[in-house]
Order: structure tokens, then sequence, then C-alpha cells
């Protein structure tokens, strides 16, 4: 390609672009992406990462809202503002080689759960949906989410996250912020978030009728 920066007739960013543009309309979809909330990202072949500009809303992306980054996370414009969470996607594409997308968003359920949690992780079981993670057979298992402070320094936030690269089967949530899950392709992305914030629903709502009956 003679100008990565230009070049939007290669296939796989168009094709990038498109799947980000139509994850995000679904995130909003679901109240997954309030404001300007959330960001999504897409590996290309060729090594880049396209990703979303910073401060769009996620249910109205155009595909110009769609830029490349490099693996370290700077953008091939230097006009283009990409992400302010654009190291944590760099993050998961250089520790799993075989992520093409990874998805951040704010869900109600995702921001008071891991506020109001004591511990440093979410546990999910018996659950049929968790078996939509990776390397999970049967609703007969625990599952647990880490849960990160939040941090406005996304470097230092990503050095807390990397030790637990291999151990996070459902990705990780930042407390009172949200959601990172990622997968293959978008499509299983996708699906992976939608089963996670899912669970995340069931515990939210488990524990609200819980708290009402044990306050009752
Ligand atoms: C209004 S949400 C605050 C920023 C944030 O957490 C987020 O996910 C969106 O940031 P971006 O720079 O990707 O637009
Ligand atoms: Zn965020």
């Amino acid at each position: 390609m003679d100008n990565p920066v230009l070049d939007r007739r290669s296939g796989p960013l168009e094709q990038a672009a498109h799947d980000i543009v139509r994850a995000g309309q679904r995130m909003d979809a679901r109240a997954w992406v309030p404001a300007t909330a959330g960001n999504i990202s897409c590996r290309l072949p060729d090594g880049r990462i396209a990703i979303t500009r910073s401060g769009c809303h996620k249910g109205f992306l155009r595909e110009q809202d769609v830029i490349t980054v490099d693996g370290a996370g700077r953008p091939h414009d230097p006009g283009h503002r990409p992400s302010a969470e654009t190291l944590l996607h760099c993050q998961v594409y250089r520790r799993m080689p075989d992520v093409g997308a990874v998805l951040h968003g704010h869900s109600v359920a995702s921001t008071v759960l891991s506020m109001i949690e004591k511990t440093n992780a979410l546990t999910l079981r018996d659950y049929e949906v968790q078996k939509v993670f990776d390397g999970q057979t049967t609703h007969d298992a625990a599952i647990t989410v880490p849960l990160f402070a939040n941090d406005q320094d996304i470097a230092r936030l990503a050095g807390e996250v990397e030790p637990y690269f291999g151990a996070m089967p459902a990705g990780y949530i930042i407390r009172g912020h949200g959601v990172y899950v990622w997968g293959r392709d978008m499509d299983q992305a996708l699906a992976r978030l939608e089963g996670l914030e899912f669970l995340l629903a069931c515990l939210l709502q488990r524990r609200t009728l819980e708290g009402r009956t044990l306050g009752a």
C-alpha cells in the first residue's frame, strides 16, 4: 500500500470500518455505550489497528470515524485523535495474537457491580451462558472477571492488567467504568460481550433481589 493513511480502497480497512460501525450500532441499541462512551477496534491483516476516533457517539459512527494506529497506539495520520483508551486495545492485540477485534462498553451492570464488589473480581458460576467464553464447556465451573481500579493514566492501567493475560476468559472490568472483551473477529467479540453483559445483568438482578429479601 502506498499511503496507509489515505488508502481506504483496500478491502480490509473498509471491511473493518464497516464492522466497527455496525458494532457501535449494536452496542448503542443495547445501552452499553451511553453518550460518547466506549471504543471499538479491529486488527488488520498488515498489523495496523483500525479504531474509533476519540469522542464519537458509538451509535452514530461513520466509516471516517474509524482511523488506524500502529501497535504502539500512534496514529498513522498525526492529525487523527484515536480513542483515549487505544493503549488497552493495543495491549490485547500484542498479548493475544489470535484476537482480531476488541470491544469496550460502559453498561449499567458492569459499572454498578464493579463499584459495589469488595473483592478484586466478579465470579460467575452455574450459568449455561458461561459456555460462550474460551475453553468453557459446562455451567459447572467458576469464571472470574478481574476488576481493576479506574485510572486516567491508561499506560499505568495497562500495566495493572498486564499480568492477568492468560487468565481472563471473559475479559476484564475497570471499576466504575466498563468492560473490555475480545474475540477472533468482530462477530465473536460481539457474542462474548453479549454473553458477559447478560451474565452481569443476572448478577446485578440477583444481588438486588437478595438485598431486598435480606432487608425485608
Ligand atoms: C464519556 S465516556 C469517557 C471516556 C471513555 O471512558 C470512553 O470509553 C470513550 O473514550 P474515547 O476516547 O474512546 O471516545
Ligand atoms: Zn471507557
